[in-house]
């Protein structure tokens, strides 16, 4: 590369760090530095429910840190893919994650990580704002980023997330009712509160888990269900209207054989008796998402629960899409899930993320930016919900600093987007 490049937005300069996550794990910093003095930062999140068909992190193996640490992956960072971005200019986001996937030269991008590429990917893209002094979200956006999402709040937490009794992953409230993002904040705090508040009446736990969610040991889905419905009631709003519910099953976690077994609970579930229990769930209970209901390789089981319930139910490819286009191609033309979460680290760069999301708009799929349950400080997800018009994002409960962080990101936005800011719909 030309590492003499004289132009204000060549990259001149590229480093990394170990830091760490909100479950003390290691996990990627990276740093661009621009000809102009512009520079950008980024960390990298991870996840405790992986998809199978997601972008490979790099991890260390052996100690310290029980094989978790990214050492490989900084000195990747600042090794091979420095030296593919040296020169290369930041303002073309394409030719910038092209550098890195050819440096990498695996499908999965095993070799230099997802973590090193997607944390270089990030930062380059602000320092590219950065360059112009303009915010993440109107350098990916310009002028029709102003449409702040709908949050996912995940209140309650089970699965792989949380240590209680709960099989059901993510129990997530949406202020559909909400006219602003900061409204709807309100009223998911509102929500959050009172149901600690009825937690602690009923002498239940109210420790949390990954996510910042309340995590209870409660007898089965239904007790979860009627506990959410009561505390949105007890803040003085009506369920299935102000608030309504979402669910992330997680369900490839359940996966064994050809069927599914709860790994907390036992039971064991063919793929038409879990499909019915969703359309149970759906038919008694305000919900209004139902992410991953299904394993990741049920595309056929996908595609028959979402003509069944896709007129009034956003059903949501996580696992099954892992932000790949690729996947999310193969799942329109079956008519798997009717909406694609959007989990940059799945993928492991800004340009591939980008394309997942406008593949998704121009096939009528909504899109869902998302956190990891393994997060930072980092911010980029809150910005890339409105640069790209996703139009909702989940990212945990509005509790936790790695969480708020985000929510905290898009008030701020949507003061200063102003008049202008409007707040995405479950049906756009
Ligand atoms: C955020 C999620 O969890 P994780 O990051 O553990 O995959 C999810 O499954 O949607
Ligand atoms: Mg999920």
């Amino acid at each position: 590369m030309d590492e003499k490049a004289c132009f204000p937005t060549a990259i001149c300069g590229v480093s990394g760090r170990q830091v760490f996550d909100s479950r003390a794990n290691p996990t990627v910093a990276a740093q661009v530095r621009l000809r102009c003095g512009a520079t950008g930062e980024a960390m990298v999140p991870s996840g405790a429910s992986t998809g199978a068909f997601e972008a490979r992190e790099l991890r260390d193996g052996g100690e310290p840190f029980g094989g978790k640490g990214v050492t490989r992956a900084v000195s990747h960072v600042k090794g091979a893919l420095a030296q593919a971005l040296t020169g290369l200019d930041a303002d073309d986001q394409l030719a910038v994650d092209r550098a890195m996937l050819d440096a990498d030269g695996t499908e999965s991008k095993s070799r230099l990580g997802a973590n090193a590429i997607l944390a270089l990917s990030l930062a380059s893209a602000k320092a590219a704002a950065a360059a112009r002094e303009l915010p993440l979200y109107r350098w990916l956006g310009g002028a029709a980023a102003c449409t702040l999402p709908l949050p996912m709040m995940n209140i309650l937490n089970g699965g792989a997330h949380a240590g209680n009794n709960l099989d059901v992953q993510e129990f997530m409230i949406v202020p559909v009712g909400a006219k602003r993002f900061s409204q709807a904040m309100e009223m998911g705090v509102a929500v959050y509160h009172s149901l600690g508040r009825l937690l602690r009446e009923r002498g239940l736990s109210t420790a949390v888990g990954d996510e910042g969610g309340f995590a209870p040991d409660l007898p089965g889905d239904e007790e979860a269900l009627a506990l959410l419905c009561q505390a949105i009631e007890a803040a003085g709003y009506r369920p299935g209207q102000d608030l309504s519910i979402a669910l992330d099953a997680a369900a490839s976690e359940w996966s064994q054989g050809d069927g599914y077994r709860l790994p907390k609970r036992g039971q064991p579930f063919t793929p038409g008796e879990l499909a019915e229990y969703w359309c149970g769930l759906c038919g008694r209970w305000p919900i209004v998402s139902l992410e991953d209901p299904l394993g990741e390789n049920d595309f056929a089981g996908f595609a028959a629960l979402t003509a069944r319930l896709g007129g009034r139910v956003q059903i949501v490819g996580d696992d099954l899409f892992v932000t790949n286009p690729a996947r999310l191609r193969q799942g329109i033309e079956v008519g798997a899930a009717n909406a694609v979460l959007v989990k940059p680290n799945q993928i492991g760069t800004l340009s591939e993320t980008a394309e997942t999301v406008s593949l998704a708009r121009q096939n009528g799929y909504r899109a869902i930016l998302s956190h990891r349950s393994g997060e930072t400080e980092d911010t980029s997800i809150a910005d890339l919900a409105v640069g790209l018009s996703a139009g909702q994002i989940k990212t945990g409960a509005p509790a936790r600093s790695e969480r708020v962080c985000k929510y905290n990101r898009l008030l701020a936005i949507e003061e200063e987007l102003g008049r202008r800011a409007t707040l995405g719909r479950l049906g756009r």
